[in-house]
């Protein structure tokens, strides 16, 4: 058995990656952890959570021993805490035999700068940046097999990526436009600690970010080409539903589109090709990704649709795909009944 440590397991992500590591019929969770003085120290997950009442699992304080013993003795170890935290404690945990998945975007851009610029503190973990391998289970498996760190995507990344890359990779886009990402995000994907913002008589339908989310830079790392990314808030918990508005490169059939997103995911288990615009609440709470597309061949525009669960396919779930990799499981163990 694979041994599991989470850190952050009070989080929406955290939790839901001790349901998901308590099902995984290959791995065994020997720790769960909050910060060194939370106020959920000593919880069983049960009481914060109330659909994970049957898990028998109860939160530790982390401690500066316990990072090093981490290092040493888990084979796995899931960071579901905030960018800083992942950040100041990487070199740590990644120093021993333990390999680690950031679910924090502490990892995922190698351009220091451009980090800084949009998570506002500076990356003094180089080493373990040069390490990181950027988690997109579907694109990346190669690497991921043989990673000792991986970061694994924002949820925004993933829904916009997944839309893209297939046309991407088979140069069908027109280079000289920019695609339009437009996304709604569940109010569960800004985490689980109260804000005005987020609470329930604020939230309505809303931009947010515009022309300055720290997931175009991310987008655009693992596409190769710029992009305008709108972020929006919607009035409803779990999922991600992204409109994306592409220009084919001249000459571009629908035919070729179709083709580019069969050989992409056909044979990929948790995507699944539609035969209709995809909706959030068809995958709330499972590790699928959503995608379909239509083609104006005559304009030479695409639009596709991409829905996830952000806290599944956009987190926690994605991050078990890349455990599975790491481990030499199939890619959906423990993510799927079929
Ligand atoms: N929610 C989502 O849809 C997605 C989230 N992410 C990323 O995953 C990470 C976790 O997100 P999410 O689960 O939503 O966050 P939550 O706010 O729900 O949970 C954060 C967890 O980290 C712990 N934590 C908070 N501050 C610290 C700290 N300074 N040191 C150590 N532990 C801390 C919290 O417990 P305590 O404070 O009690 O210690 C809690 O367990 C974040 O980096 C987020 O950006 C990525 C993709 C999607
Ligand atoms: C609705 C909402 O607030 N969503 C978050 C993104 C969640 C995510 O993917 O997180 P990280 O990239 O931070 O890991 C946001 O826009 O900041």
């Amino acid at each position: 058995m694979i041994n599991v440590a989470i850190i952050g397991a009070s989080g929406y992500t955290g939790a839901q990656l001790v349901q998901l590591i308590h099902q995984h019929p290959g791995m065994q969770l020997a720790h769960t952890f909050v910060s060194q003085h939370s106020a959920d120290a000593h919880q069983p997950i049960a009481a914060l959570h109330g659909s994970y009442a049957h898990l028998p699992y109860q939160l530790q304080p982390l401690s500066d021993e316990w990072l090093v013993t981490l290092s040493e003795q888990m084979d796995i170890i899931f960071l579901a805490t905030p960018h800083e935290a992942s950040h100041d404690w990487m070199e740590t945990l990644a120093s021993g035999k333990a390999k680690v998945l950031d679910l924090s975007g502490a990892f995922r851009l190698q351009d220091t700068a451009v980090f800084a610029q949009y998570y506002g503190f500076a990356h003094t973990a180089r080493s373990s940046l040069d390490k990181a391998v950027y988690g997109l289970a579907e694109w990346y498996p190669a690497e991921i097999r043989n990673a000792h760190i991986v970061a694994v995507p924002g949820c925004y990344p993933t829904a916009s990526l997944t839309a893209l890359k297939p046309l991407a990779e088979q140069t069908l886009l027109d280079p000289q436009v920019r695609p339009v990402i437009n996304a709604v995000s569940g109010v569960s994907g800004a985490g689980r600690k109260a804000s005005l913002t987020n609470s329930f008589c604020e939230v309505s339908l809303q931009a947010y970010g515009v022309l300055g989310h720290r997931h175009t830079p991310e987008i655009e790392a693992y596409l190769g080409t710029p992009v305008i990314f709108t972020p929006h808030l919607g009035n409803f918990k779990r999922g991600i539903l992204a409109t994306v508005t592409v220009k084919l490169a001249a000459g571009v059939t629908a035919d070729q589109v179709s083709q580019a997103y069969v050989d992409a995911y056909a044979e990929k288990p948790l995507i699944r090709l539609r035969d209709r615009m995809p909706k959030v609440d068809d995958l709330a709470n499972t590790p699928f990704a959503d995608v379909h597309w239509t083609v104006d061949e005559t304009a030479g525009y695409a639009v596709i649709g991409t829905a996830i669960d952000n806290v599944m396919k956009g987190a926690a779930a994605q991050a078990v795909q890349c455990a599975n990799l790491m481990c030499n499981f199939s890619i959906q163990t423990g993510l799927t009944h079929s």
